[in-house]
């Protein structure tokens, strides 16, 4: 990990008409950093995506990911690899066809696209499948050539949900070695799940979303101490501790990302 924030926010906030989905979000985040990203259901967890990956605008405040603004889609796009919960993908091709369409996209060279795709393909054991359309695929075929799709470019920061979802346990390994692997290269991973133990794992940091504002924030240790407690801690302790309506206020842990 060094210095370089690869994603910041200011104050961002999010109105759908009468419903606040986020409110005054203030994030720092260095690269290679792989930052759990944990709330209830609506707490405002997909809408923060959407904003950092450019699909939806804030309704104020700003935010930088790998240093371009977020109301540059454009700009972030070469930056960002996003696995949303469906995997945006076409029944219609293939994993190969779809994967270079994602590459082509991504002004990758074609030589770089066949590479990375015979890589990844082999790395999630799909390549036998390779050719097959994708209609034809199991839910947790599905997702790993969403995940495929998501890498391929060797983005700077990564969002990820759920993504080891309809995995078996094989390949949900594989996808915590890959996300280790590429932390330690540098690449940022924001990661939304409700699997905490698969969060407590591999999260450097963890923050929690409650009824859109960040509740808190820190290392996954830091938080299980910040437990008053005599019993041992897990993370899913913390997340029930600061989700409930008697908040738990934010403080000290903040301070390890600045
Ligand atoms: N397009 C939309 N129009 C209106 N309200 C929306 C829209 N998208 C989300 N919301 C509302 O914003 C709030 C946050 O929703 P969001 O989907 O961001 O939560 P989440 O944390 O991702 O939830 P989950 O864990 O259930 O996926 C919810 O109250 C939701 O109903």
């Amino acid at each position: 990990m060094n210095g370089k924030l690869s994603i910041s926010t200011d104050s961002l906030t999010k109105h759908y008409s009468t419903t606040t989905a986020v409110i005054d979000l203030n994030l720092a985040i260095p690269a290679g950093t792989i930052y759990g990203f944990l709330g209830p259901n609506g707490a405002g967890k997909t809408t923060t995506i959407r904003m950092l990956t450019g699909l939806t605008m804030p309704t104020c405040g700003t935010a930088k990911i790998a240093g371009q603004s977020i109301s540059d889609r454009k700009a972030i796009i070469p930056h960002i690899g996003y696995l949303p919960e469906s995997p945006p993908i076409y029944n219609e091709l293939t994993a190969r066809e779809q994967l270079e369409y994602h590459g082509g996209l991504c002004d990758m060279s074609l030589s770089d696209i066949q590479d990375r795709i015979s890589i990844l393909l082999n790395r999630f054991g799909l390549i036998e499948h390779a050719d097959k359309r994708i209609s034809t695929y199991s839910k947790g075929m599905r997702q790993k050539t969403g995940l495929i799709q998501a890498l391929m470019h060797e983005p700077e920061v990564i969002f990820l949900d759920e993504p080891t979802s309809g995995l078996d346990p094989r390949a949900a390994r594989t996808v915590r070695e890959v996300l280790i692997e590429l932390a330690d290269n540098g690449t940022t991973v924001f990661l939304s799940s409700h699997i905490l133990p698969v969060v407590e794992e591999l999260a450097t940091v963890v923050g929690i979303l409650y009824e859109g504002s960040l509740v808190a924030e820190g290392s996954p240790d830091v938080l299980k101490e910040r437990m008053i407690s005599s019993d041992e801690q897990t993370l899913e302790d913390v997340f029930f501790k600061v989700t409930t309506d008697d908040v738990y206020k934010e403080n000290e842990s903040r301070d390890i990302l600045e």
